[in-house]
């Protein structure tokens, strides 16, 4: 196959488009000439994969490129260029308007740490004429210009990363966040040693924060490290990655859900909330299956399967699991080859309603809130919801045990690609999802594999929405878990990042267990949980909008659309009947009936039976008297 497809996150260029590209770019570009036959490219391009996930938010400043040389179509452009031997790593200049067939790299290290310090050289290397559009300064600053923000106010916040000459690590983060705005990175020099004395800096590197309100305060993070420091920052409260004008921005400060005028309640990032969990379950049985008029084949198997995964590993509340069971069961006892999924609504919602089982009716979103409403929500609760299932089922490794799917580590992951593939509303999400699972998913042996695989695959797709329109601004794509919720997950290997995986095994399984599951606004008879519903009442079809999805050109998914002609929010009209101004099923009706029948037959025997009676009685007392 190819060594590079679109997935990766740098640019394949041709001998199309290559002058063309180089030419007067607004950035800097490192191409590598590589050809497809040469063992050591193949065995090199995960290394140059790695790099260019590594420097992505530096795009503004430098790009990365690839280019196969043995690929005809490219065979004069390689010759133009005078490319010798593979891999060739040619280094070209921003703005650059005469031809220039760049400088090349000579040196034998080719290490990412190596490579990235050569590229922030590189950088430094423009002038003042031809330095990148939207690349910060990278020279460090001074004593005074420093000293200028101790108790300025301002509408950004500064961070300054105080380290020796020879440290790259300042120069990093200012290009890590070189697309973000809310804060503005500057470097400066151990040798300021005036500055250090006044800030109470004694060892480098260290980072300091000048806060918007004019307050300032070293910077808290668990290790001096790149990567901590870059995710510190990406996470302030009022940081976020600079959109295209056509996504709005909300205000950070009082940002309201607009068509539903509902306030962001605060949450806690650490934790895992039960109404996410109960309201992406109920917009999945009422709403994302419903679209479905009856289930059968494949269909119905996924579901069956779906259903045996959530109602043996949810750790949900009583009503919800027992719900899950009572529907299992009664997937599991009928032998019927298809079924209409008005069938299986009635069942959730009126037959088991009459026994206390319940799973509540509307959509209330609290750790997957969006700062608005095309948001977050349903993705992020489906998200939550497998995480949580991959780790019960490693915890308790018999739950699936006499079902269809015992003894599998694959169970909960297969539940979830079918589901993903048949039912998601997503289309793209789903073809995406199904990519990964083709490509990796049969290596998962154990079930604690299974849990790494999801998180895996979770920041595979975290790194490539980053920057999409998808991202809520208020809640950047990140690799996660983020630094401040697990520090020991984190590494650096020869400069490079690294996730320490025993960690963050075990980080998940507490995150995603059923004790860090908080059940803060669960309640649905309580009156404050009504007055916090975020969508409201899930007839409000405005409200129902699958959140997260990419504006594609069909739009909104096929099904949704549906949704929002007839006016239900999706849900499937149940058959209730009015009678009396009561909603009654017809399985209600038909005991009434039923009822009502027997009475009469039971009415109409005491009739006869007492008339024979007192018949005979008559004829015996008549006898009598005569
Ligand atoms: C299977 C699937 C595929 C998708 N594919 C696409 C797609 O191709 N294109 C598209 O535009 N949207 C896609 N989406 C939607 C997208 O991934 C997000 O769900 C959506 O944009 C909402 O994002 P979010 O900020 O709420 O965070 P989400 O990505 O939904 O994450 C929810 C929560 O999970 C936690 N989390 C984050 N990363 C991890 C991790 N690696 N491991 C464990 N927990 C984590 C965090 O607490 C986060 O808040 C997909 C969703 C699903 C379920």
């Amino acid at each position: 196959g190819r060594l590079y497809t679109e997935q990766d996150p740098l640019d394949i260029l041709t001998g199309d488009t290559l002058k063309q590209t180089l030419s007067n770019s607004s950035t800097a570009w490192l191409v590598q000439f590589y050809s497809s036959w040469c063992g050591h490219c193949i065995q090199y391009s995960p290394t140059w994969k790695a790099l260019a996930g590594d420097v992505k938010d530096w795009t503004q400043a430098i790009r990365i490129g690839v280019l196969d040389c043995a690929h005809e179509k490219n065979f004069d452009i390689c010759k133009e260029f005078s490319i010798h031997f593979y891999p060739t790593f040619r280094y070209f200049k921003a703005h650059s308007t005469t031809f220039d067939i760049g400088k090349t790299y000579r040196g034998a290290d080719r290490e990412i740490q190596t490579v990235r310090q050569l590229m922030v050289n590189f950088i430094q290397n423009h002038t003042r004429q031809n330095w990148p559009a939207g690349c910060p300064s990278l020279e460090p600053a001074r004593t005074e210009n420093i000293q200028s923000l101790i108790g300025l106010k301002s509408d950004h916040y500064t961070a300054v990363i105080i380290e020796d000459e020879e440290s790259y690590i300042g120069r990093e983060v200012i290009l890590d966040l070189m697309p973000y705005e809310g804060v503005v990175v500057k470097r400066v020099l151990n040798s300021e040693k005036v500055l250090l004395e006044k800030l109470g800096i004694t060892t480098a590197p260290a980072a300091y924060l000048f806060y918007p309100n004019g307050t300032h305060a070293g910077m808290d993070v668990q290790k001096k490290i790149r990567f901590f420091f870059s995710s510190f920052l990406k996470l302030l409260p009022g940081v976020h990655r600079k959109h295209s004008p056509s996504v709005q921005q909300p205000e950070p400060a009082a940002f309201k859900d607009q068509s539903t005028s509902e306030l962001y309640r605060d949450f806690d990032k650490s934790k895992v909330y039960m109404v996410d969990l109960e309201s992406g379950l109920h917009y999945l049985l009422r709403v994302e299956l419903a679209t479905h008029k009856t289930l059968e084949g494949v269909e119905l198997k996924t579901f069956k399967d779906f259903v045996t995964v959530v109602a043996k590993l949810f750790p949900g509340r009583q009503s919800v699991v027992k719900l899950l069971e009572t529907l299992l069961e009664w997937l599991v006892s009928l032998p019927l080859e298809k079924i209409p999924y008005e069938a299986i609504l009635d069942l959730a919602n009126n037959k088991m309603r009459i026994s206390g089982l319940h799973l509540t009716e509307r959509v209330q979103w609290l750790g997957c809130q969006g700062s608005s409403v095309a948001l977050r929500g349903y993705p992020c609760s489906l998200w939550t919801l497998f995480h949580v299932l991959t780790v019960q089922a490693a915890s308790r490794p018999d739950a699936l045990a006499n079902t269809a799917l015992e003894d599998d580590p694959l169970a909960v992951l297969q539940t979830m690609r079918q589901y993903i593939g048949m039912f998601f509303g997503c289309r793209e999400c789903g073809k995406h999802f199904e990519e990964m699972a083709q490509e990796s998913m049969s290596q998962v042996k154990s079930l604690d594999e299974a849990v790494l695989w999801l998180w895996r695959k979770h920041n595979q797709v975290n790194a490539r929405l980053a920057g999409s329109m998808s991202e809520d601004p208020m809640f950047p794509k990140t690799q996660w878990p983020t630094p401040d919720l697990c520090p020991t997950c984190h590494e650096e290997q020869d400069g490079l990042h690294v996730w320490n995986e025993d960690m963050v095994l075990a980080f998940l399984k507490k995150h995603y267990s059923a004790a860090n599951i908080s059940p803060k606004y669960t309640s649905d008879i309580h009156p404050e949980a009504g007055a916090v519903a975020a969508n409201k009442a899930i007839s409000t079809p405005s409200s129902v909008i699958i959140k997260g999805l990419k504006p594609s050109p069909e739009g909104i998914p096929k099904h949704m659309k549906q949704t929002d002609e007839s006016g239900t929010g999706g849900i499937q009209k149940e058959p209730n009947l009015p009678f009396l101004g009561l909603g009654f099923s017809g399985v209600d009706m038909s005991l009434c009936v039923l009822l009502y029948a027997f009475s009469c037959v039971f009415l109409m025997l005491m009739f006869f039976f007492f008339r024979v009676r007192s018949k005979r009685w008559k004829i015996k007392n008549h006898r009598l008297h005569v």
